[in-house]
């Protein structure tokens, strides 16, 4: 089922001052937009930012990645339209909605509103109101609201593509949210569980707690990786990813890609989870001759299982020839592939042991590589 995500970061966000919109301010090392936007990739097919017209640069900067772009609207519901009509021609079946404002918001709530989806028309995070409410005249209270009933409303909020897109086209406008607008077409929609820390930044006291919250929850995990593949006959090796043409190749009972193996070994390292001889054992024949891709792909899935990004990973080859240099940058862009990171989240790079030991005698290549990963 394709699946996407509407972010909406079209509003001039007045109430919080600073002087620029709050999506473009940072919090803990990025700006809000980036902490948004990274919480929702690996999670959907489609990312959508919806972006308003003047934010000339974002345009430019954003229009070299993977995001869809649609322009914002005057308000947010326009913005929300818009973004749906950028999707028109990815065959979506479910999609979120979710305000850029909202930058911890977490995997558990935005994976909830998508398995919602599958049993309900529409669905989006909640909290219940706990404190007690009153009404007032001034800061004179006049009374107390019942709020058993009561609940605080949050993004990402999810729905089948086709209904939501034809509840917004007939929507007369004014809608707080999509709940709103989807409920006024007659699409009932289910309360998931909200989270507390998924807060709106809104006004400039929120920075703080935002920073607080992510803080808290930074869940930062390094692992590493190491391996060895001594040379045999052949007329090329395989070195993350890339075919590279010597005059030996590397045995192995995979592919002997040993590069690729340190990497698969630190995000293992990273989770905890053994290493590759223990998920793939050599003495099983089914993964002779495999392509350690396989091995590379598993790791990044249980990552993902567990909750964790990688934030970024670096090997070094060691070994005299062939000289790696030529191809790093095939083999970033074909890790990083694998791995579904950015290249500039992925660094290969080489050394010479000064012809001192094993790999200073060309009797093999070693490797050693660092995953960082992070709770997403
Ligand atoms: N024309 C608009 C107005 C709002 N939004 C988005 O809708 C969400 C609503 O949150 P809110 O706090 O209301 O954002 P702002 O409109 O930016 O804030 P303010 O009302 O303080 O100006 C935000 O992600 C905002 O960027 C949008 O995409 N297009
Ligand atoms: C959609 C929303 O985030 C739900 O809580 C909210 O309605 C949008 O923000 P605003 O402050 O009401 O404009």
């Amino acid at each position: 089922m394709t699946t996407a995500a509407i972010i909406v970061a079209a509003g001039r966000g007045q109430r919080a001052g600073g002087g620029v919109p709050k999506q473009w301010r940072a919090l803990g090392g990025q700006r809000v937009a980036d902490w948004t936007i990274d919480r929702f990739k690996g999670l959907v097919d489609h990312i959508v930012l919806v972006l308003a017209e003047d934010d000339t640069s974002a345009w430019e900067e954003f229009s070299a990645t993977d995001l869809i772009l649609a322009p914002g609207g005057s308000d947010r519901a326009g913005s929300v339209h818009s973004g749906l009509q950028a999707l028109e021609a990815h065959s979506v079946e479910k999609v979120l909605i979710h305000d850029v404002a909202r930058p911890c918001v977490s995997a558990r709530v935005i994976r909830d509103v998508l398995a919602a989806l599958d049993a309900h028309p529409a669905a989006a995070p909640g909290l219940a109101v706990t404190d007690a409410l009153w009404t007032a005249d001034g800061s004179v209270v006049t009374g107390t609201q019942d709020r058993s009933a009561l609940y605080a409303a949050q993004t990402p909020q999810g729905f089948h593509y086709g209904a939501i897109t034809a509840a917004h086209a007939y929507h007369p406008g004014g809608a707080a949210d999509d709940v709103e607008v989807a409920r006024a077409a007659g699409i009932d929609v289910t309360i998931i569980p909200g989270d507390a820390d998924n807060l709106k930044i809104t006004r400039p006291e929120d920075f703080e707690r935002a920073e607080r919250i992510m803080g808290m929850n930074m869940d930062v995990r390094l692992g590493n990786g190491y391996d060895v593949h001594r040379f045999g006959g052949g007329d090329h090796v395989i070195l993350c990813g890339v075919k590279v043409p010597h005059t030996r190749g590397l045995q192995g009972h995979s592919d002997a890609d040993v590069g690729m193996h340190a990497v698969t070994d630190a995000i293992y390292g990273a989770l905890a989870k053994g290493d590759i001889g223990q998920h793939f054992p050599p003495s099983d024949p089914q993964w002779k001759g495999a392509a350690s891709e396989i091995f590379l792909r598993h790791a990044v899935e249980l990552a993902g299982q567990m909750g964790y990004a990688i934030s970024n990973v670096d090997c070094t080859l060691v070994c005299e020839y062939p000289k790696i240099g030529p191809h790093a940058d095939a083999m970033r862009a074909e890790m990083a592939q694998i791995m579904g990171l950015r290249t500039d989240q992925v660094s290969i790079k080489a050394t010479t042991s000064e012809r001192l030991g094993f790999t200073g005698r060309s009797e093999g290549i070693a490797s050693l590589a660092t995953a960082c990963l992070v709770k997403s």
